[in-house]
Parts: structure tokens; C-alpha cells; sequence
């Protein structure tokens, strides 16, 4: 059955306004990017800080949730592709979503006031569990919302560009990239308010329609091949050359030849994951690492969480020098330097950027002190007395833990002030001088004293303060301030940073070209796919394969993805570049249909769908 002529709807691509050979629309779009990720990245920024010293999650139960969410947000572009490709439009779907996204933030954002359960004011929430719901609920939300709009956004992107701006369109993802990159070093600074930008813009934009259940007809087309394949199974029939050839009997060659494209790229993402696994660490590990490390750059003090905009910071001027200068040396020195070779490279600074973590750990750990484990506990006395003491514990007699400090009864009844440490101070932050007043009814003195990073202090203060104007107050050090230096995680951001923009940056673009149109957004949520499965592999690693020690753990991620690019080059040597709309025009001219009646084809697939819908007495209409 085909529709009469009349019901034929051929589209035609509207021409847009110019500026520099770009066009005008792209502005808006790149400005939306800017937003999104601007409030994106200045919630996850705090984020891992948050689980640790506010819902007070350990190390690990901070790392995995963070990573957790990570996933989400990566996993969902697959539901935002499905949206737009078989329902909304790409245009659509990012407006609706980015309000899912922005209730999102609201959520988040009242899920830290601990005033809501602080009814005792002592400046702890006393329910917890609604503070850790409602924060669960706004991750959620703003992970649906990422993700419904990050597959369209870049392919939205693609889409306004018209056959003779194909240079404009490489330019395109880097300054896309660019700006996704501004928006997260931004984000501490400027409001999400200007998302509305997006919207402003909507007049100017080529919004291609939904092509139908896109997603729906490729899992079908592939159903349906497996299972034929099944039925003929006997040697008796003859090979075909591929295996989604057995769909041939009843699927469009088109469709067909669509879905061998995207298998072949989703193939060859299988050991992308890797790199994630190990980029994504910056937000997590690197910035448990910044915590005990110093941030005193003597004109200002960086906290560990900020530590993280150097990774934007890096990329806007790695992009541009990459794009105008060592990418076009290495093929001034007739080197071929493919997308995918980039990549593999991109793995490889990865993995060095790992190595130099391990370096840096190791390094720390040489000025921690001995923690104690779960099965032992640390006690430090302080000796008031002016000559030497004795302590002697025996190990039946108990501790006295008292509100003021701890107490020891020891065998020989001497009588010392203990402290206990069991971790570094709360983020590492107390790198300032403090003024403190003490007050006993009418007496008061003032003292003040300087904090080093990750410091612990005891202070003693004996009953003739007040008469010695707080001159008397004996300090105590009982935890060394950090004294490795955050500036030498510099290197290993530069190394994730180089990693990343021939990695990321090159596959973002590879993923738009390597796409049939009506793919493409499929095409890009496969590709942020790979980011989700990075991060749940942090997560089981970092829940189960507990390493004693952290640069241990760095060293371990840096050789495995050593080994996962080798693999990945060697998938590479064999993939051949393709030029998706060459081959659909190839497709076409064998089926004997012209190129203008391309977008037939999509009904003709519809059409397919609903006489077998009817055929189970499916009733549907059709506009
Ligand atoms: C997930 C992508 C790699 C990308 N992230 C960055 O560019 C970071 C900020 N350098 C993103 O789309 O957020």
C-alpha cells in the first residue's frame, strides 16, 4: 500500500539566516549548552562535598552515589532521544525537559537548608533521611532532565546546518565543546536565569520533524533479523554477507543499511566506557585528594572543590590550540592523525594523568598520620605537668568519654587531657587566622591564633587565664597541616585535560558524522552511554575492590586503561569511515527511488508498522 501523492510530505530545508558563514541559530544553541552545563556542573561540583560533610557519607559511599548520579545523567540521553526522535522533536523535547531539569535544581537546592529539621537550632538537620530523600528526588529529576536535553542539544546543533557549510559543521563541535566548558567554569559565578536564551532563538531554528518510533523501528528491523537468522540456522541455507541482512524479507534495505551504520559505531564504542571511568574521577577521588592537600596560593586560597575548574579552565585554550595548531602540524607532517587514532592517543594522556595521581599520592600519604583503622582506636595524652609521666594502659580498664575532651583511668590512677583524631578536619579548610574570645560571667580575654590546611589543634587552657590576658592557653598540633601542595595536581589535570579534548571533542564529532540523519541523536546518547557505563564502573570499584591504598587504586585504573586502548586501536585499524548520506543515496538509487523522496521513506516505514499493528486488530489513526 503506498499514500496517495496528495498525503506526501516532502520536507524542505529552511534557509537561515547567516553570520560568518555560521548560522544565526547556532548562537542560541551554544548559549542554551552554556546554561545547561553551567548549572550542571556548579551543583556536581559541591556535590561529592555534600554527600561527605553534610549527609555525612563516607568516602566510598560518597564516591559511588556521586558516580551513581553521574550514570543517570548519562543513561537518561537514551530516554531523550527516544523523546525526540519518535515524539516531541528535538526542539520540543529540550524546552520540556529543561523545566524537569530546573525543578530538579529547586529540589536539590532545598534539600540543603538543614533549617527544615534543625528544630533544636544546634546546626545539624535531625532527620536525615528527608534531607537524603529529597536530594535523591532532585538528582533524579535534574538526571532526567540532562539527559532529555544533552542528545538533542548537539544534535540539534548539527541539524541547522545546510550541505555547503560542512567546514562550519567540524568548526561547530569544538566551539560547542567550548561552550560547555565556559559554562562549567563559570558556573560558580553567574545565575542558570539565562536559559530562557533558548527560546528567544526559536523562530530562527530548523526543526526537523519526528520521524516516527525511529528507536522502536530499529529494535524491531533488529528483532526480526535474530530471528530469521534463528529459523534458517541449517547449513542448508545460504550465507548472507551480513547478519542484519536476514531482516531483507521484510524490512526496508534503507532502514536497513541505517541500522548496519550505527551497529558498526555502537561496536566500536564497547571499550570507551574506560576513559570515562577514569575522567570522571576529578569530580570524585582527585577532589577527596585536594582535601588533604594545601590550597594556599598566597594571594588566595583555593578550596578543594574548586580545584576542578581547572579542567575548563585547560580546555578553553587547549581546544583552540589543538584546533588551529597541532592538528593541523601533525597533518602538515603528512602524518594521518584519523578521529579515531585521536582518540586512542586521548586514552593514553588519560591513563598518564592517572599515574601522575598515583605519584601525587604517594606523596601525601608520606605526611598523613596513622589513622586508625575500624578495629583500633588512637589516643593522644597531653602532658600539663612539668615533668615527665608515666602513662601505663591496661587493656581491661575502660575510657571515660566526657563532653569536654577525653579522660583516661589507667592502672597507675595518672591523670592526663586526651584527644582522639580519627580523620583529617572537615575539608581540609581551616587555612586562616581565627580570633576567639573566651568569657566566664564579667572576665573575658581575646586570643588568636593560624590555622594550617587539614590541621587538627587541641588548646589547653588553665584556670589563671583570664588574670594572664589568655597569654597562658598552651595549643597543641595534633594533626600537621597539609603541606603537599595543590598546584601539584596541576599536571595531572593538564594530562586528563589534553586527554580529553582529543578524545571527547573527536568523538562527540565522529558520532554526528558517522550517524544516518535520522539518527543522529540515537547516535549521540550511544555515545554519552558510554559516559554512564564509566561511571558505574567507578561505582562497583570503588564499593568493591576496596584498595588498602588509594595510589594503588589510581595505578590500577591508569593499566587498565593502557589495555582497553590498545584494544580500541586495534578495533580501529579495521573500522572504515563512512559518509552515512553517501550510502543512503546508494541505498536509494539501487531501491530505483529518487534522492528528493527521501523523507517517503519514513512513511513507508510508518505505514509497514501499522498494517502489521492492523493485522493484530490494532486500531490507530493516522493524521
Ligand atoms: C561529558 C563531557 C565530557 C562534557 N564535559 C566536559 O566538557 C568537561 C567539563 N570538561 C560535557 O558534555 O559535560
Amino acid at each position: 500500500m503506498r499514500y496517495p501523492p496528495t498525503l506526501l510530505i516532502i520536507a524542505t530545508k529552511k534557509l537561515t539566516a547567516e553570520c560568518c558563514g555560521y548560522p544565526i541559530s547556532i548562537f542560541f544553541i551554544v548559549v542554551n549548552e552554556f546554561c545547561e552545563r553551567f548549572s550542571y556542573y556548579g551543583m556536581r561540583a559541591v556535590l561529592v562535598l555534600y554527600f561527605r560533610y553534610f549527609l555525612l557519607w563516607d568516602d566510598d559511599l560518597a564516591t559511588s552515589i556521586y558516580h551513581a548520579f553521574v550514570a543517570l545523567c548519562y543513561l537518561t540521553p537514551i530516554l531523550g532521544a527516544i523523546i525526540a526522535d519518535s515524539w516531541l522533536g528535538k526542539f520540543k523535547t529540550i524546552i520540556y525537559l529543561s523545566i524537569v531539569y530546573a525543578i530538579g535544581q529547586v529540589t536539590m537546592a532545598i534539600s540543603t537548608i538543614h533549617d527544615i529539621t534543625d528544630a533544636n537550632r544546634d546546626g545539624t538537620p535531625d532527620n536525615f533521611t528527608f534531607h537524603i530523600a529529597l536530594s535523591m528526588l532532585g538528582l533524579i529529576l535534574i538526571a532526567l532532565g540532562t539527559g532529555g536535553i544533552k542528545p538533542c542539544v548537539a544534535a540539534f546543533g548539527g541539524d541547522q546546518f545546510q550541505e555547503h557549510q560542512s567546514r562550519q559543521l567540524n568548526t561547530f563541535f569544538s566551539v560547542f565543546y567550548l561552550c560547555i566548558n565556559a559554562g562549567s567554569l563559570l558556573s560558580t559565578l553567574i545565575t542558570p536565569v539565562l536559559r530562557v536564551v533558548f527560546i528567544a532563538g526559536s523562530g530562527m531554528y530548523v526543526k526537523t520533524d519526528p520521524e516516527g518510533n525511529i528507536m522502536w523501528s530499529v529494535c524491531k528491523c533488529i528483532g526480526f533479523a535474530i530471528k530469521n537468522r534463528f529459523r534458517h540456522r541449517s547449513s542448508s541455507y545460504p550465507k548472507r554477507e551480513h547478519w542484519m541482512d536476514w531482516a531483507n524479507e521484510k524490512y526496508d534495505k534503507l532502514l536497513i543499511a541505517q541500522i548496519k551504520m550505527v551497529l558498526k559505531v555502537l561496536f566500536l564504542y564497547i571499550p570507551l566506557p574506560m576513559f570515562w571511568t577514569l575522567f570522571d574521577q576529578k569530580g570524585s577521588r582527585w577532589t577527596l585528594q585536594a582535601t588533604t592537600m594545601s590550597g594556599d596560593f598566597g594571594a588566595f586560597i583555593l578550596q578543594p572543590d574548586q580545584m576542578q575548574t581547572v579542567n575548563p579552565i585547560l580546555i578553553l585554550t587547549l581546544v583552540p590550540i589543538m584546533d588551529r595548531l597541532i592538528f593541523p602540524l601533525i597533518q602538515k607532517c603528512g602524518l594521518n592523525f584519523s578521529p579515531l587514532k585521536r582518540m586512542t592517543v586521548g586514552m593514553l594522556f588519560a591513563a598518564m594523568a592517572f599515574v601522575s595521581a598515583a605519584l601525587v599520592q604517594i606523596e601525601i600519604d608520606k605526611t598523613l598520620p596513622n589513622f586508625p583503622s575500624s578495629s583500633e582506636s588512637q589516643l593522644k595524652v597531653v602532658n600539663t605537668y612539668s615533668t615527665t609521666l608515666n602513662v601505663t594502659i591496661s587493656p581491661n580498664e575502660h575510657l571515660l568519654i566526657e563532653s569536654f575532651g577525653v579522660q583516661l583511668h589507667t592502672s597507675k590512677h595518672t591523670y592526663s587531657t586526651i584527644s582522639y583524631v580519627k580523620s583529617k578536619p572537615r575539608e581540609g579548610k581551616n587555612a586562616i587566622r581565627r580570633d576567639f574570645v573566651l568569657r566566664h560571667g564579667e572576665q573575658w580575654c581575646e586570643f588568636s591564633r593560624k590555622f594550617g590546611f587539614g590541621a587538627s589543634y587541641t588548646f589547653l587552657i588553665p584556670s589563671t587565664v583570664f588574670s594572664d590576658d589568655c597569654e597562658s592557653i598552651t595549643e597543641v598540633e595534633d594533626m600537621k597541616p597539609n603541606s603537599v601542595h595543590m598546584a601539584l595536581q596541576i599536571p595531572q589535570y593538564f594530562l586528563i585535560t589534553t586527554g580529553e579534548v582529543m578524545f571527547s571533542v573527536t568523538g562527540l564529532q565522529f558520532s554526528y558524522s558517522q550517524a544516518p540523519k535520522n539518527m543522529k541523536s540515537v547516535l549521540q546518547a550511544g555515545w554519552l552511554c558510554t559516559n554512564a557505563v564509566g561511571n558505574i564502573i567507578v561505582l562497583i570499584v570503588a564499593e568493591l575492590g576496596k584498595l588498602p591504598k588509594q595510589w594503588a587504586e589510581y595505578l590500577l585504573f591508569a593499566s587498565l586503561l593502557v589495555a582497553v586502548s590498545i584494544i580500541f586501536s586495534i578495533m580501529a585499524y579495521f573500522y572504515t569511515y563512512i559518509d552515512p548520506a553517501e550510502i543512503e543515496a546508494q541505498v536509494r538509487k539501487e531501491q530505483g527511488l529518487e534522492p528528493e523522496e527521501m523523507e517517503k521513506e519514513t512513511l513507508e516505514m510508518e505505514e509497514k508498522d501499522e498494517d502489521q499493528k492492523n493485522e493484530q486488530g490494532v486500531k490507530q489513526t493516522k493524521i
